[in-house]
């Protein structure tokens, strides 16, 4: 068995590190240097985002050392099959680092299937910092707002309502997951097969496949149940809302006034940089009582308190922008392989053909965690403004059942 090294000359300076402890055999020294840029990205996602989310759904990761060289042979090679529309953009191959993360696409030679959606805003928002010129807010669901309220003059571009996805309703959520599947393609929805991405429902499943004998239009029904289950099963999706709604919980609007203090947006601007702000943040949220959620503005006086509040909003936008992967396999739970390293948790699902029941097993994964910038939340109130105006303009004639 090889075992993996990683080359990190940035830490070998010995004044970065202090004594802890030691025993007989192994003496044990602290890292006390400089924050490593590169890795405040990796780190948001297993220490500020794992722990709302869960560990078996957010991916474990290692920092890798890159250079140069490797990084300009890897993009030649792997030109000609990325999409078109991206390939003005080369790879950065400056970058000192990159994440190493487990594929959660495919697992070693086992025929796998795998859905990635982008779920979106789980919650219509309650705020009392919601004003009178966006009510709208409250009856329509943001992604709703943007995509089926469009200004005059252009046409929705999603018949998807998140509600559905995030009800916990079996039937609402194959609802979702249909409507998004039956809009303009996009990175909304992807479907890969066997760890490539394949045409949506136009495609033939492989003999391998345990359903591959049947006709297309069954075999996927079979396997939009099989999605469905594991997402009704999985609590993921219930954590995910209730997170985004309670550290949503001001409103951008809200959160716009905090920022409207200098003091507080340099103070916040800072703390995005720094792990420790984030984790305080993150526990500050964490013994919140829910009741304080939408709490008062003028009862937060302390800057400290709006850097968190700045900060909690700053995740509310990570949890609404992540993609969801839903890997499944069908037969027994995957062999052991390489990905090995990474261990998961994998829901075992049946299905019904006929008489036959079907076993599958799920692994449920999020992505795409990006810590979001502070400096951003002028932007987002200007956006939510400019959606709400022209949603209302338009008197849309339907409203969102809410998710729960
Ligand atoms: O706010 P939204 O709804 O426009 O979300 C943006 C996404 O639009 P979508 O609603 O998924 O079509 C947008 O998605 P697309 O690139 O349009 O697919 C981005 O994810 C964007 O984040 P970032 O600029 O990559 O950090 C997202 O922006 P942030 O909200 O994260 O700033
Ligand atoms: N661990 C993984 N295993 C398999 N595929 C992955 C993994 N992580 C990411 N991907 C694929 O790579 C794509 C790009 O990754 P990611 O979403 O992190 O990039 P991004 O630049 O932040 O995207 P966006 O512009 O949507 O914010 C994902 O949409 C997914 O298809």
């Amino acid at each position: 068995m090889s075992m993996t090294v990683l080359n990190l000359p940035q830490l070998l300076n010995p004044t970065f590190w202090s004594y802890v402890s030691e025993g007989t055999a192994n003496l044990c020294v602290r890292y006390q240097g400089p924050e490593l840029a590169y890795d405040i990205q990796r780190r948001y996602a297993e220490e500020i985002i794992r722990p709302l989310l869960g560990p078996s759904v957010v991916p474990p990761s290692l920092l890798v050392r890159v250079h140069h060289d490797f990084l300009q042979e890897l993009g030649a090679i792997i030109l000609p099959q990325r999409p078109v529309h991206r390939r003005n953009q080369d790879i950065l191959t400056s970058q000192a680092h990159a994440t190493l993360m487990p594929d959660l696409i495919m697992l070693s030679a086992d025929p796998s299937l795998s859905l990635e959606i982008k779920p979106k805003w789980g919650f219509i928002p309650r705020s009392r910092n919601i004003t009178e010129d966006r009510i709208i807010k409250r009856s329509i669901c943001r992604h709703c707002l943007k995509t089926r309220c469009p200004p005059e003059g252009k046409s929705p571009t999603s018949s998807y309502c998140p509600m559905d996805l995030y009800s916990g309703d079996p039937v609402r959520i194959l609802r979702g997951l249909t409507s998004l599947s039956a809009d303009p393609p996009s990175n909304r929805l992807v479907f890969f097969r066997d760890g490539r991405v394949i045409a949506l429902c136009h495609s033939v499943l492989p003999s391998t496949f345990p359903l591959g004998k049947l006709t297309a239009s069954l075999a996927w029904s079979i396997i939009w149940d099989a999605m469905t289950t594991a997402l009704a099963a999985c609590p993921f999706l219930s954590h995910l809302k209730r997170h985004q709604e309670r550290l949503y919980g001001l409103s951008i609007e809200g959160a716009l006034a905090l920022y409207e203090d200098p003091a507080a947006a340099k103070a916040a601007k800072n703390a995005w940089g720094s792990m420790d702000a984030w984790k305080e943040a993150l526990n500050a949220y964490l013994s919140r009582d829910p009741s304080k959620d939408d709490e008062l503005l003028s009862k937060m006086d302390h800057i400290q308190t709006k850097v968190h509040r700045l900060l909690q909003q700053c995740m509310a936008a990570t949890l609404q922008d992540l993609s969801i992967m839903i890997t499944l396999h069908p037969g027994p739970l995957p062999s052991a392989s390489l990905q090995g390293l990474f261990p998961s948790t994998y829901i075992p699902i049946l299905t019904h053909l006929d008489t036959h029941e079907l076993e599958w097993h799920c692994r449920v994964s999020a992505i795409d965690l990006d810590p979001k910038p502070v400096t951003r939340i002028p932007h987002w109130d200007d956006l939510d403004r400019k959606i709400a105006l022209s949603a209302t303009v338009n008197s849309p004639t339907f409203s969102c059942t809410p998710s729960s």
